[in-house]
């Protein structure tokens, strides 16, 4: 259980996340959605110690991982796996060695050094490509993949820490749809082993389509958190405003459009 007390995060007088209380069940999978500056990236960072909390506390399992130092920090930092809309992938390194990065926090540093990795790391780095269908890609430079390869490159990289939850910041607004579905499956794939998906996500389609709870952010605070059946018209207009709401519906249809579920509406002034 992963339980956020009471967060907020101020940067000077700007309040980027503001009272944020959730309780999310282990391996459930959570899509956050909001405006630009609503403070999804802000509260993701929270959760894996990218950023501070200033005031509140976030625990996992009963350990208050908001407060975590040293060891015990980089211990919850391997636990909790994060990705990212650019992918964050060693441009100049094959495939192979940017997946096996990803078990660089539990390594000596001599031999992060030299990046010596064991038979056994190489093996399980080439298993979490295949898992992701492309290995074949495994001796390739980072850089010559396509954006929706590299995301599963950085998707298997998360795998290799072992992780208990992955946090995901924007993780396909960089992609075509096509690229999109693929890193969406996969994450649900990976989800459906246990593992809590916490996913940032622009548009309502993708968060109505593979996730099971969506939390509406606007302003720094959780206006709106419940199932897709629950994200209504007007729940909507909430999250994204009346201006936003045309831009959120348009959006959904012409970019990353995954299997989309009919909204559900809840007064005669529908969205298109
Ligand atoms: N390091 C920082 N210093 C100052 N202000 C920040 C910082 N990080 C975020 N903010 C501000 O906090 C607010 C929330 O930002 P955040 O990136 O969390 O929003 P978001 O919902 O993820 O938006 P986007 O989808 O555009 O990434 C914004 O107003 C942003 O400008």
């Amino acid at each position: 259980m992963l339980k956020i007390s009471h967060v907020s995060r101020r940067f000077g007088d700007k309040t980027a996340v503001s009272d944020v209380n959730l309780e999310i069940p282990q391996g459930q999978m959570v899509g956050i959605i909001g405006r630009s500056g609503a403070g999804k990236s802000t509260l993701l960072r929270m959760i894996n110690r990218l950023a501070d909390v200033s005031s509140g506390h976030i625990e996992y399992n009963g350990v208050k991982t908001s407060e975590l130092r040293g060891k015990n920090l980089r211990s919850w930092q391997r636990d909790c796996a994060m990705i990212f809309q650019q992918f964050n992938l060693v441009p100049r390194l094959d495939v192979l060695t940017n997946v096996m990065l990803g078990r660089l926090n539990g390594r000596n540093p001599v031999l992060n050094l030299l990046q010596v990795f064991s038979p056994a790391e190489q093996l399980e780095a080439l298993k979490a490509l295949e898992r992701l269908d492309i290995a074949a890609t495994a001796m390739q430079w980072a850089q010559t993949l396509s954006g929706g390869q590299q995301q599963r490159v950085a998707i298997a990289r998360a795998l290799m820490q072992g992780p208990k939850v992955i946090l995901a910041d924007e993780p396909i607004a960089s992609l075509d749809p096509r690229n999109a579905q693929i890193v969406m499956d996969s994450l649900r794939d990976i989800n459906a082993e246990g593992i809590t998906v916490i996913t940032n996500l622009h548009t309502l389609d993708t968060a109505r389509a593979y996730c099971e709870r969506i939390v509406g952010m606007a302003a720094g605070k959780v206006v709106f958190d419940g199932t897709p059946d629950e994200l209504t018209t007007d729940v909507a207009r909430t999250i994204y405003g009346a201006d936003g709401l045309k831009e959120a519906f348009s959006e959904a249809m012409t970019s990353t459009s995954i299997a989309p579920l009919a909204i559900k509406t809840s007064s005669a002034t529908a969205a298109p």
